[in-house]
């Protein structure tokens, strides 16, 4: 464990955060009191199961979603809306338009923002593409892309803004085995090259160490911290090794045998 001046400086922090809903049959508590800590360049994952709040966690640190108690910060500063330092990269990078080329659709945050000069969006635009080894596409559309493309893209997108803080939603959920293990590795390189920070939702175990430097482990609905785990030890070379399936054999019975609870905290 670091002392805390050993810490990377912060980069989100979220204080005894509780998330609600109002539905026509009342409120809906969907995450009470987490509080967690994103460092610079870390990469924290929200693993739990489905309905603990994961999604809404992310929302509220998009600025989408407002806290019924409790804050959330980046760099310091108190979320109250969404901001161009953060962006969502969705699932299955869908909020590529298909009928926008790879240029189109990177540059459209900043066309958004409207304050550019043609010339400056065209600048910043192919950098961004650059950075993500997509120079020899920017012309293509995204359904000509490949899987890994199209995550390269989105990512392209969200740094064109000059985000360095990136919100990603289970983003490989739909995919097949095989093209999920390729996109994590490009997603880990790409975080290792740019050094982005990085907030990542999943309720695949394997996922989260392979990603994660630290998990934060919620129970379900509403959602609440269990535990956060370093895993910044476990990498890409440790996809099918007996450590990796002991701590994701730990974390399972973390998540989902409370009685196995107190044992294995008590040596983690
Ligand atoms: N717009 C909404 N209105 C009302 N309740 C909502 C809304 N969005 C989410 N909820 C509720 O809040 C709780 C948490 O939902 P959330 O989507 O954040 O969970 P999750 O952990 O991301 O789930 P999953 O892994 O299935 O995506 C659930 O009980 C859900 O029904």
């Amino acid at each position: 464990m670091l002392a805390r001046e050993q810490l990377p400086p912060a980069v989100i922090e979220t204080d005894h955060l509780t998330l609600e809903y109002a539905t026509d049959a009342g409120v809906v508590r969907a995450v009470e009191d987490v509080s967690f800590r994103v460092g610079e360049g870390e990469r924290l994952v929200l693993l739990g199961p489905s309905g603990c709040g994961k999604s809404s966690i992310l929302k509220s640190v998009a600025g989408f979603l407002k806290p019924a108690s409790g804050v959330i910060r980046v760099r310091g500063t108190e979320v109250k809306s969404p901001g161009p330092d953060r962006m969502v990269v969705f699932q299955e990078f869908d909020q590529l338009l298909p009928w926008k080329t790879v240029r189109q659709n990177v540059e459209f945050p900043l066309r958004i923002v409207g304050k550019l000069a043609r010339s400056e969006i065209r600048e910043r635009t192919e950098a961004a593409l650059r950075k993500v080894g997509l120079e020899r596409v920017m012309d293509s559309y995204p359904h000509t892309l490949s899987g890994g493309m199209k995550q390269r893209a989105a990512i392209a997108r969200a740094l064109v803004t000059d985000a360095d803080v990136l919100l990603m939603d289970e983003p490989f959920a739909a995919l097949d085995a095989l093209t999920r293990t390729q996109l994590q590795t490009e997603l880990l390189d790409l975080a290792q090259e740019l050094g982005f920070t990085l907030l990542f939702v999943t309720h695949s175990i394997d996922e989260a160490i392979l990603i994660g430097t630290k998990l934060h482990l919620l129970s379900p609905h509403p959602g609440r911290t269990i535990t956060s785990l370093d895993t910044d030890d476990f990498g890409r070379e440790d996809i099918g090794s007996a450590r990796l399936e002991s701590l994701s054999r730990e974390v399972h019975d973390l998540l989902f045998a409370p009685s196995a609870r107190k044992d294995i905290l008590e040596h983690v």
